[in-house]
């Protein structure tokens, strides 16, 4: 059986008293697209240098293919990084860069790269000073999407790019997957994570609090439901699931957990002119999670 892309056991980083990450246990199947996500502070960047071996744990560890990631002479030969904050040669080409970063990596699918540069628009004959953020996050983009690395590591990745190019990146990592590859994504972006990944991992505060397939995640919080009638208000005194009962004049409110049959039935007994359901949003999700706190 093909060892897991990426598994890590009791990871751990401290600096000084403070835990950036605390007890990592994680495991991201060979042809995941695993999202990562968690607010500023919450340990994603220092699990991503960790599975680099960029820095070293204070405790636990990270496979890579079953590699060891301290090994990083041969676990990077399965992996493309794209960093949050993308630095490039300032007197390089966008071309060069590209020609270098591929003799770099576990090689490089060059009619795929030529296809990325021309969806990704990108002007390969300037000098990399003359781009501008999202220019740099493209370039590092095509070069980790044109290698044939089992593994891309992708942090903060679309920060700097419009929604043309947002929707662009989807389609790669939809075809990363395709190829039976491997995406470990950290995002702030919530309708990124929720249109590519299949599971996700929630970090707060340097601890892992929860890892979810994108339906569980949205079974975490109720659906909204808004109900017009006419005639004597619904009664839902005492019904299984359901919560906040408010009436405002000819609408009421109620928010519903588990299956809705048992508020149905109780809504088939008056006379509804309307029902509206709302899902919560993954961002609305995201949010009882943290609440009011920061880190
Ligand atoms: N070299 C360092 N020395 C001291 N503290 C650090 C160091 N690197 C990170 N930290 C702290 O560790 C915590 C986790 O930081 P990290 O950069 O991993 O968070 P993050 O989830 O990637 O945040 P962001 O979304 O803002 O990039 C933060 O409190 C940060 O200040």
């Amino acid at each position: 059986m093909q060892p897991p892309a990426i598994r890590t056991s009791q990871l751990t980083k401290r600096y000084g008293p403070l835990f950036a990450l605390d007890d990592l246990d994680l495991t991201v199947a060979a042809g995941e697209v695993f999202g990562f996500l968690g607010p500023n502070g919450a340990g994603k960047s220092t699990a991503i240098r960790l599975l680099l071996g960029l820095a070293r744990p204070t405790a636990g560890r990270a496979w890579i293919f079953g590699i060891d990631a301290a090994d990083v002479a041969t676990a990077h030969r399965r992996i493309a990084y794209v960093p949050a904050d993308v630095t490039l040669w300032p007197q390089l080409t966008g071309a060069e860069i590209l020609e270098l970063l591929g003799a770099t990596g576990p090689g490089v699918d060059r009619a795929y790269r030529d296809e990325l540069v021309a969806r990704f628009e990108l002007d390969l004959s300037k000098p990399a000073r003359a781009y501008s953020t999202g220019n740099r996050q493209k370039v590092a983009l095509v070069a980790a999407f044109a290698t044939r690395a089992p593994l891309l590591v992708l942090d903060e990745p679309t920060s700097g790019l419009d929604p043309l190019m947002e929707r662009e990146f989807r389609r790669a990592v939809a075809e990363v997957r395709d190829s039976g590859r491997t995406v470990f994504l950290s995002s702030h972006q919530l309708a990124e994570v929720e249109a590519v990944c299949d599971r996700v991992g929630i970090l707060r505060a340097g601890r892992l609090v929860d890892v979810a397939t994108m339906p569980e995640l949205r079974r975490l919080r109720r659906t909204e439901v808004l109900v017009r009638f006419a005639g004597p208000a619904p009664d839902l005194t005492g019904v299984e699931g359901v919560d906040g009962v408010q009436v405002d004049g000819p609408a009421l409110r109620f928010t519903l957990t588990g299956p809705p049959g048992p508020a149905m039935r109780a809504l088939a007994a008056a006379d509804v002119t309307t029902l509206t359901m709302r899902e919560p949003t993954l961002e609305e999700i995201f949010l009882d999670y943290y609440g009011e706190s920061g880190r």
